[in-house]
């Protein structure tokens, strides 16, 4: 570089961020690995790197910390001292959010890939989130998280578990019933009775939901794909409009959840295996009898890591 005479080199001293982009089936993270948790990521940084048009862009911002430099980490070594890391989860537009399932494993493969854990496939790694420990399986392609047991945010409104809230959304003539359920986060699945019904819904504004759960929702449309056989696999399609995000394309929670409903609402007929279709690829969550004695939910799908880049300032 030739230099003006009298004009000398400016050195740049702009400090630079790290990150790593990523996604699970659409749903698109930024990563950000802070083991000793010096980093200072307030809500409206968080939300300046997810911003598509003057950040990097994503739908939720993705910190990996050790466990032991967070709150709510030491909470979880307490029960499980073998989770070293933390996934500290904020939605895009900088609220933290309690449990993310594409997060998960997308954070998973991140450790695996910078070489901050070793994992081969086949074995398992336990984590920390806000929602707790969750154990999660490399697989020769992709990952699987134990979920935890599922539940009704309001086993009284539920009643008969068909419905506890009615759900408006543009693109629908009338209000739909919905019900909801908690995987850590809160989820109101919506049936449809046709996919063209979940085509034609606008969700670039956030459905109203009423009565919402206490703390917002995240709101998924289901639409089944054929009947449901008990022994079989359950096919369903979803749109999610996310909690602090808007529409995304896919949700690892919200797949659960959906598949949940769909259980409740096929009764004992239910498949205990379930494929997810959602805009950005398929998820697969499973019902199984965990060694607690309960009724666990597995959440099994992709996981993306697209480039690495510094964020100036
Ligand atoms: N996309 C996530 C869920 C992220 C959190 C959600 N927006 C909330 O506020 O609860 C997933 O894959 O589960």
């Amino acid at each position: 570089m030739s230099l003006l005479p009298g004009a000398s080199a400016v050195v740049d001293t702009t400090p630079t961020l790290p990150f790593t982009k990523g996604h699970g089936t659409g749903n698109d993270f930024v990563l950000i690995a802070d083991p000793d948790g010096n980093a200072h990521l307030e809500p409206s940084r968080i939300a300046m790197l997810a911003d598509r048009h003057q950040g990097i862009g994503a739908d939720g911002v993705i910190r990996a910390v050790r466990s032991a430099h967070l709150p709510e980490g030491r909470e979880v070594l307490a029960a499980a001292p073998e989770a070293e890391w933390f996934m500290d989860y904020r939605n895009g537009d900088g609220s933290v959010a309690e449990m993310c399932g594409n997060g998960v494993r997308v954070f998973v493969h991140f450790l695996v890939e910078k070489e901050l854990v070793d994992l081969p496939v086949g074995s398992a790694l336990t984590i920390g989130t806000r929602a707790g420990a969750k154990s999660v399986t490399r697989m020769e392609h992709g990952y699987a998280i134990d979920m935890g047991p599922w539940s009704l945010i309001d086993p009284e409104l539920a009643e008969d578990a068909a419905a506890d809230s009615m759900v408006r959304a543009t693109g629908l003539t009338d209000a739909r019933p919905g019900l909801s359920i908690s995987m850590g986060n809160p989820h109101t699945v919506v049936p449809l009775g046709a996919f063209a019904e979940l085509e034609a819904l606008e969700l670039h504004t956030a459905p109203e939901v009423d009565p919402e759960p206490p703390h917002g929702t995240n709101v998924e449309f289901v639409a089944a794909h054929e009947p449901l056989v008990k022994g079989g696999v359950g096919r369903v399609r979803m749109r999610v409009h996310e909690r602090g995000v808007g529409e995304t394309q896919s949700c690892g929670t919200g797949a659960c959840a959906a598949a949940a409903a769909m259980r409740v609402w096929a009764g004992p007929e239910g498949a205990d295996s379930w494929l997810v279709e959602v805009p950005g690829g398929v998820l697969a969550v499973d019902f199984v009898l965990a060694s607690d004695g309960e009724e666990h939910v597995v959440l099994a799908g992709a996981a993306e890591l697209v480039f690495d880049g510094e964020l100036r300032g």
